[in-house]
């Protein structure tokens, strides 16, 4: 699959009153492929809105470049980068409708914009309302809808054009968990039944498990951390990565919940890393078993992470101390993935 967009050394700077500058964005280099979904996750401040306005060119960098579809955009004259955007969609936490207008006049506008004749306007827009579940609110204005309904139309409208790309900056943290999750599958739909590559911003790891192909960790303006959704969820290698792992999927203990663990068992506890492997837990209870120890379930779970399985379990092992060495010595040499908490 060719790159839709391409990062190459990009850096942001700004100027801050008193002569300081601030590195929002520095030395990102990325690509994102034609159909993925990629999901950039960080804390505020990390510099993911100002990656993706090096993506639809409402920022330049200070330097690298930025290809978006073939064109370098650091290239562009204003009209071109006018162009440019237009192939671009984008929807926003706050949803940015108009109020004034109706759903399908919200819908319609950017075709307006673009000289579509009205029948063909509206044409488009009741196939796009049909697509999004809306097509019997489309006399509605924004302020008779859901926090979900008027998300819908933001990505309705960002479709108008047929864009090939979406740019989704933090388009679910208004919304509750239940109407997160609507919104998220219709963005899978519009990037499984439309084509549309999607490139998602957010700071919720829940957001990424259920929608991203591959996920970028940001911190301080770098991009820490790349990989399958999959792979960084099961085995995340950076401290940032940890961290966002931690809150959307059962991982290892943190040294708080070790040390309440500890007040009530006070045997040895150890944490095993739990993946789609078939016959994975009847391994683990087979290494307990034959080592005569006895292994009481204490904390962690399992989650589904893009239809697999990945988690973490941690135990308390009683039995002799050589018989606990050995299990889990017995463990890891089963290829399982096991850490002593200490
Ligand atoms: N136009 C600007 N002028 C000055 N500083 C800016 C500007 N835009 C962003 N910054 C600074 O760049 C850094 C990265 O900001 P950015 O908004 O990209 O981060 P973010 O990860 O999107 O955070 P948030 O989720 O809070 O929006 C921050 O320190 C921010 O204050």
């Amino acid at each position: 699959m060719s790159a839709l967009i391409s990062l190459t050394d990009v850096s942001k700077t700004f100027d801050r009153r008193g002569g300081k500058t601030v590195t929002a964005v520095d030395g990102v280099s990325l690509e994102v492929a034609e159909g993925e979904v990629l999901a950039v996750i960080g804390y505020s401040g990390a510099g993911k809105s100002t990656l993706v306005r090096l993506i639809n060119a409402l920022e330049r960098p200070t330097s690298g470049s930025v290809r978006v579809a073939g064109q370098d955009l650091t290239r562009l004259s204003e009209g071109e980068l006018r162009a440019a955007r237009s192939r671009i969609g984008m929807i926003f936490q706050q949803f940015n409708l108009f109020r004034s207008r109706t759903v399908a006049g919200n819908v319609g506008y950017p075709l307006k914009v673009a000289g579509v004749a009205k029948d063909e306007r509206d044409r488009r827009t009741a196939e796009l309302l049909d697509f999004v579940g809306l097509l019997d609110r489309a006399h509605a204005y924004p302020e008779q809808l859901s926090g979900g309904q008027k998300q819908r139309v933001g990505i309705a409208r960002a479709l108008a054009t047929n864009p090939p790309l979406l740019l989704c900056d933090e388009a679910t943290s208004a919304l509750d968990p239940e109407t997160t999750t609507e919104v998220l599958s219709l963005l899978r739909r519009v990037n499984t039944e439309l084509g549309v590559t999607i490139v998602v911003i957010t700071h919720e790891m829940e957001a990424v498990r259920q929608i991203a192909d591959r996920v970028v960790v940001m911190e301080q303006g770098r991009v820490v951390e790349v990989g399958d959704v999959y792979d960084v969820f099961s085995d995340p290698k950076t401290p940032a990565a940890q961290r966002f792992v931690r809150s959307a999927t059962h991982d290892r203990p943190s040294a708080d919940t070790l040390a309440r663990l500890r007040t009530h068992h006070p045997g040895r506890l150890v944490s095993v890393r739990i993946t789609d492997e078939p016959g994975l837990q009847q391994r683990i209870d087979a290494v307990f078993r034959d080592h005569g120890t006895t292994a009481e379930l204490v904390y962690g779970g399992v989650s589904e992470v893009r239809e697999r399985r990945a988690g973490s379990l941690t135990y308390e092992l009683t039995g002799t101390p050589d018989a606990v060495d050995a299990a889990s010595a017995a463990l890891r040499s089963a290829g399982v993935h096991v850490v002593e908490e200490v």
